[in-house]
Parts: C-alpha cells; sequence; structure tokens
C-alpha cells in the first residue's frame, strides 16, 4: 500500500510518472500543476497563498488523505499494485550436507543485477529455482525468499497472468507449430498491448540483433536454431514480458551476444539474477553470490578493481567475438 508520507517529498514529474492517473485526481479537484512539475508534491501543497486557501476552499490535509485513498484505489483496480516488487530476500537454509549457509539474509533491490557463481553441480540452478517458487522452507535448500520484506501470498505465487518472475531456462524448446508471427501475436493478445504489430516488430529486430543468423516472421518457430529461439525468447522477455524479476540460467554460448542480451534484459523497473560460468557477465553484475555444496558461500560487491578488469575481459571477448565471426563466415584467420 502507498503512504502519502512516501509521495510527498516526490517531484510532480515523478509523481506523473509512477502514477500517471494522478493528473485526473488533481483535475478533478480544480488543482492547476502547471509550472510546479520540477517541485514536491509538498511544495506545490504549501505554495496556496491565504487567501487561495479562503476563495478555493483548499485543505491540504484532506487533499493529501484523498489522494492518498485514490492511488491505491486505482492500483488495485487496475491490478498493479501486486505486481509492484521493490525487492526480495532470500533468507538462509543449508547446504547439500544441512550445514547452515554462510550469510543471514541478502536483500535485492529493484534495478540490481546479481549474478550466480559457483562450479557445476554446486546449486545455481537451484537458487533461481528457490526465487521462482518463493521458496518458504518447502524446498531442498530451505531457503525462505520474502517478496517486499514479507511472505508473499499464493495468489501472487501461482498467477500465470501476470507472473512474479520471468524465467529463461537452459532448455527453450519449442513443440507448437506455428510461425514466428503467429507465436508473437499470441503473446501479444495476451499482454493485451494496443500497438500489436509494432510490438511484434520490434521483438523480431531485436532477436535479431542477438542471433547471428537472421530469421524472419514467417520462419517456424520449430525450425528455429538454439541460438535463434533463445535470442527470440530474450527479445520477448524484454520487450513484452511485465514481470518484475528476470531470472536467467545461463545465457549459455549458443552464438547470441550475451552482453547485448543481457542490456535487452536489464531495466530500471527489474530485478535481475542470473547464473553464469562467464567471466564478463558476472562481473556486469552489482553483486555475486557464491555458491559452494549447494549453498551460499559468499557474497562480493564487484569493486573498482574488479570492474577494470571488467574492461579487460570485454576487450578480449570482442577479439573472441570477431574470431568466431571470421570462422563462421569461412575465413582463415590471421595474427592482428
Ligand atoms: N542446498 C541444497 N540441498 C539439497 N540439494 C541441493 C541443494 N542445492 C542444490 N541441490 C541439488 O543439487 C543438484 C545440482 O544443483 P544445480 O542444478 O542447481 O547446480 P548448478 O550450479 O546450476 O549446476 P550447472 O552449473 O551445471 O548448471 C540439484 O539436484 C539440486 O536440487
Amino acid at each position: 500500500m502507498v503512504k502519502i508520507k512516501e509521495l510527498e517529498a516526490m517531484k510532480l514529474s515523478d509523481l506523473e510518472n509512477k502514477y500517471p492517473f494522478v493528473l485526473s485526481f488533481f483535475e478533478n479537484n480544480k488543482l492547476d500543476i502547471s509550472g510546479f512539475e520540477q517541485r514536491t508534491l509538498n511544495e506545490y501543497l504549501n505554495h496556496f497563498t491565504r487567501e487561495d486557501i479562503d476563495e478555493w476552499a483548499i485543505d491540504v490535509d484532506k487533499i493529501k488523505a484523498d489522494l492518498e485513498v485514490y492511488i491505491n484505489q486505482m492500483l488495485e483496480f487496475l491490478g498493479l499494485d501486486k505486481d509492484r516488487v521493490d525487492s526480495i530476500t532470500i533468507i538462509a537454509g543449508k547446504d547439500k550436507y544441512g550445514n547452515k549457509e554462510n550469510f543471514e539474509q541478502l536483500t535485492i533491490n529493484k534495478s540490481e543485477i546479481i549474478s550466480i557463481v559457483g562450479p557445476t553441480g554446486s546449486g545455481k540452478s537451484r537458487l533461481l529455482a528457490d526465487i521462482e517458487w518463493t521458496a518458504n522452507k518447502d524446498t531442498p535448500t530451505e531457503r525462505t525468499i520474502l517478496v517486499n520484506g514479507e511472505l508473499p501470498d499464493k495468489s501472487n505465487r501461482f498467477s500465470t497472468s501476470n507472473k512474479l518472475v520471468a524465467q529463461l531456462s537452459q532448455n527453450m524448446n519449442f513443440v507448437m507449430d506455428l510461425t514466428v508471427r503467429e507465436f508473437l501475436e499470441l503473446h501479444a493478445r495476451s499482454r493485451m498491448v494496443d500497438n500489436e504489430e509494432e510490438v511484434i516488430n520490434k521483438i523480431v529486430e531485436a532477436a535479431n540483433e542477438l542471433a547471428g543468423e537472421k530469421f524472419n516472421m514467417d520462419t517456424a518457430i520449430t525450425g528455429l536454431s538454439g541460438g535463434q529461439s533463445r535470442a527470440l525468447m530474450i527479445a520477448d522477455t524484454a520487450i513484452l514480458s511485465t514481470s518484475p524479476i528476470v531470472l536467467i540460467d545461463e545465457i549459455e554460448n549458443a552464438g547470441i551476444d550475451r552482453k547485448k542480451a543481457l542490456n535487452f534484459l536489464v531495466n530500471e523497473e527489474k530485478i535481475v539474477l542470473m547464473a553464469t560460468h562467464d567471466p564478463s557477465l558476472a562481473l556486469m553484475a552489482d553483486k555475486r553470490i557464491v555458491i559452494k555444496n549447494g549453498g551460499i558461500y559468499k557474497i562480493i560487491e564487484t569493486g573498482e578493481e574488479e570492474k577494470s578488469i571488467l574492461k579487460k575481459l570485454e576487450e578480449m571477448d570482442n577479439i573472441i567475438n570477431d574470431m568466431r565471426a571470421n570462422l563462421r563466415k569461412g575465413e582463415v584467420l590471421k595474427n592482428n
């Protein structure tokens, strides 16, 4: 629930961006906010002179109380409230040997990217699965996942239309007999987007930017290569998904531009967790979780030194990518 205290210090332009429907509240209450877009709600409400207040019968406390009720009602009505995720918290469970994990709890906030590293079979996918399931001591790790500091309710956990989590998993096998266009149309329709054609074009364009070999709208999705279908799912998730949490289980080297893919998926409003064996992707995150024997063993913040190492890694990646592209084109590689 939104509290008026949180709103008072917001600039009117930010308030409008976050809750576009507030404009009709101001209009209905004959409050002219033009010229005050860069001022906070409090500054705006306190700018009235005694005369204004008497003449227009302005009651600031009542406006605030009404605005709080109005925003909460609108969020509930639009079904947006339950989808707002500002943070998730992982509360420690046990590793594969039954020992308590080496941390107490970790809160991940909106717009953070977290990578998950650790040897093969150490439990990276398990951690993602715990988050997807919003575990409540009911998985092998006995971890608990909180959303916005609370145990999420079941409706949130099991709703399929506005899913809490968008997951890009390692296996992306299409079984449906549809063309790319039909597949995206189905998805866009279920999301009720207005500009269907435009959105579909955007997804195919983005997917083709990620995949090496281009495909078009009339390609059957069963005919896409591993890398192409992966690229399509990434572009689809990035552009169409409203899920506030994106879980990525290794953007494996299926020939897609992984860094570009991550940039597509990252967005101010989302929490991104990605299991990876790739050093550049691991360091692109704000923090990384190190998993050992099924338990969280360390949480490391990516510091300045590692960020500068990331630059070097990216240069090396570019060299490797160029060589890969040239080999694919059938060229013979040359020194320098
Ligand atoms: N804390 C735990 N307690 C019990 N079982 C666990 C725990 N953590 C992970 N496991 C189990 O260990 C197995 C391997 O874990 P997982 O598949 O998550 O590894 P991974 O790190 O993703 O491996 P890869 O890098 O090969 O993808 C799974 O069966 C998983 O359920």
